[in-house]
């Protein structure tokens, strides 16, 4: 019996991400290149049962053991997957397209062959696609005056819409599958910069789009440039491009987004992430592989095994790039980059971002560039104008009744229902407990963080997702990349040491135009917090309580310099353009959309490490 997570979330028939890890077929041959991928998939052989793990008793939570909500979610598994054994992770590709740029889409007769990974399955009926009146809901409005700055040479210029854009039939219809009707900012400049082949470093708000805006590029230049070949090497894989991400759910929520644009274009997509059975992930590997997601950890084993090798690497892409280089993970960062076989800078295309890039961050990063563009969309490195930030002063031993007093507030605000909200604590005990105490007072909760096996990790955020346990009581490992709907409340229960954390932690909420709210609560313990934490409340127009700017002007003066940004404003700065920058290269001509005024750099101190705990991430 398989006792995997991903045979949890089978388990799970009606689970939202339609994740998993493929079993069976292990037989098949090696890499199979996409031109080649029209046989008819074998069925897979339905695979049994397996636990879930059921430990403790708080007895409003996933830890009875999961329910199998639905999510709801944009996330949702298509309904003909539920069926099959371990939803495969784009097993289904090898029944995939043909070779040449045009025979994908529309006119293929065998598309029903390879996994819809859209949740319906009637996705090419019009009346599916996505109208200009029926978009999935953003509202394009709150971006209508974002600043946007450009620096580097010869900036290719941002588009307005896909249809300017010339990425392929087949990623064209997904795009309407997934129901975006225009751009993003961020895909609108950086689209058109990574089709023209130029590196990039990105800074974009939290959920505005940035998935897409590298995914994009990297399958239609997958696409068209499908006739490479690639060397046979025994039971080691050759992907052509690999994207880093620092935590394994965010790797997962990738690859699923990944696969719906690469659905029907030929072009195969797998994730590697630790936590989870290696052999699974080496025989989905075996299968064939073009776009690989990983993250840092587990991909090292890969490589140190041979089982993959990044020599014919055309495109890297670091999300949450200033994390993926801070000093948990550098090393293993530079390991995968500069002592392989990946081709060098200027022999791929990378592309690196986040919505924080601090000026140390940029610097080490610009080793892995070759005359990159620098972007920055928004202001950079502060939240978006679209959640409501609230601090208040709560002293330790009143965190709890704070916390229950907001809790029930928002219950009966609406429908009496509780609506979701993240709460972000500073330690896995401290989580637990927490937990164990809001499921004892009534709350349904649950909690994500690095002690928690990965199948109780991906089966907390089901439950939160889906509403059963409305509560995620987590710590920094949420606080990157995920993008888990209708998440109304972010609560900072204990807030971080880095500026750069919140920014992130909050932007859970307020996702792709939509409003939310964050609450921290503030103590004496926040002190070295307290004038970044100002600065970018100030910034986003939010109302800064007269006792937090005075914590805030006394820091300025007496010290609180330990946080990164303290003493300067938001830092979405090409480092280039600073005068101590001495590496042989700059900025060259510098051009700039937009209104981009406003930054000033960091004027901190050196990067503070943030509070990046190893063991959290993975
Ligand atoms: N062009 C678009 N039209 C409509 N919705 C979009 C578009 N692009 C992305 N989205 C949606 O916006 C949401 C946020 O996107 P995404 O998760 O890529 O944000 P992000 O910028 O990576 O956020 P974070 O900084 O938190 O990682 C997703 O639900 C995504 O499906």
């Amino acid at each position: 019996m398989r006792t995997s997570w991903a045979d949890a979330v089978d388990n799970a028939a009606s689970g939202s991400d339609g994740y998993g890890v493929g079993s069976g077929d292990s037989h098949r041959p090696a890499y199979v290149p996409p031109h080649l991928r029209n046989r008819p998939p074998t069925p897979d052989p339905m695979v049994g049962q397996a636990a879930t793990s059921n430990n403790g008793p708080p007895p409003i939570n996933d830890r009875l053991g999961y329910g199998g909500q639905t999510s709801g979610s944009r996330w949702a598994a298509p309904r003909s997957d539920y069926g099959r054994p371990g939803y495969s992770a784009g097993g289904g590709g090898r029944g995939g397209r043909g070779g040449g740029w045009g025979n994908r889409g529309g006119s293929w007769g065998g598309r029903e062959l390879e996994a819809n990974p859209f949740g319906n399955d009637d996705v090419d009926d019009p009346a599916e696609i996505a109208s200009e009146q029926e978009s999935s809901g953003i509202n394009f409005d709150a971006y209508e005056d974002i600043p946007v700055e450009t620096s580097g040479v010869n900036v290719p210029p941002p588009v307005n819409s896909f249809a300017e854009i010339d990425l392929g039939e087949a990623l064209n219809l997904n795009i309407r599958r997934c129901k975006y009707v225009r751009p993003t900012p961020v895909q609108r400049y950086t689209i058109p910069i990574s089709l023209a082949g130029r590196d990039l470093m990105a800074c974009a708000q939290t959920g505005s789009g940035k998935t897409a805006a590298f995914c994009f590029p990297i399958i239609s230049g997958i696409m068209r440039g499908q006739s490479v070949q690639r060397p046979h090497g025994f039971r080691t894989v050759f992907p052509l491009a690999l994207i880093l991400s620092p935590t394994r759910e965010l790797s997962c929520q990738i690859h699923v987004e990944a696969r719906k644009f690469a659905y029907q274009t030929g072009v195969k997509v797998v994730v590697v992430y630790g936590g989870a059975p290696i052999n699974q992930q080496l025989r989905e590997l075996e299968r064939g592989v073009d776009i690989l997601v990983a993250t840092p950890g587990r991909l090292v084993d890969l490589l140190e095994r041979a089982k993959v090798s990044l020599q014919m690497i055309r495109y890297l892409a670091l999300d949450e790039a200033d994390r993926m280089l801070d000093m948990g993970f550098e090393p293993q960062i530079r390991k995968i980059v500069e002592q392989t076989d990946m081709p060098p800078p200027g022999g791929r295309q990378t592309m690196l971002f986040s919505a924080t890039f601090p000026r140390e961050i940029q610097r080490l990063a610009s080793d892995f560039l070759s005359n990159y563009i620098f972007l920055t969309v928004g202001r950079v490195g502060s939240s978006t104008d679209l959640i409501v930030q609230r601090v208040e002063f709560v002293q330790e031993t009143d965190k709890r009744s704070h916390l229950m007093d907001l809790l029930h507030a928002q219950m009966d605000n609406g429908s009496g229902k509780q609506p979701l909200t993240l709460v972000f604590v500073e330690t896995k005990k401290g989580a637990d407990s927490l937990e164990y105490w809001l499921c004892g007072n009534g709350f349904p909760a649950t909690t994500i963080h690095g002690d928690r096996t990965q199948p109780e990790r991906e089966l907390a955020l089901r439950s939160f997702k889906s509403g059963k346990t409305p509560i995620l009581v987590a710590t920094d490992v949420a606080a990157r990349g995920l993008d888990i709907p209708h998440v109304s409340h972010v609560v900072n229960f204990d807030l971080p040491n880095d500026i750069d954390d919140y920014v992130h932690r909050i932007g859970r909420t307020g996702r792709a135009g939509k409003t939310g709210l964050a609450t921290a609560f503030f103590n004496e313990n926040n002190m070295s917090l307290a004038k970044p934490l100002a600065d970018l409340m100030q910034e986003a127009n939010q109302e800064v309580p007269q006792w937090l700017t005075r914590y805030a002007s006394r820091a300025a003066y007496g010290g609180g310099g330990k946080n990164r940004r303290s003493g300067g404003r938001f830092g979405g700065r090409d480092f280039r353009k600073e005068s101590s920058f001495s590496r042989g290269g700059n900025a060259g001509g510098m051009d700039y959309y937009g209104g981009g005024g406003g930054y000033s750099g960091y004027g901190g101190g050196g990067y503070g490490g943030g509070a990046g705990a190893p063991s959290a991430w993975d």
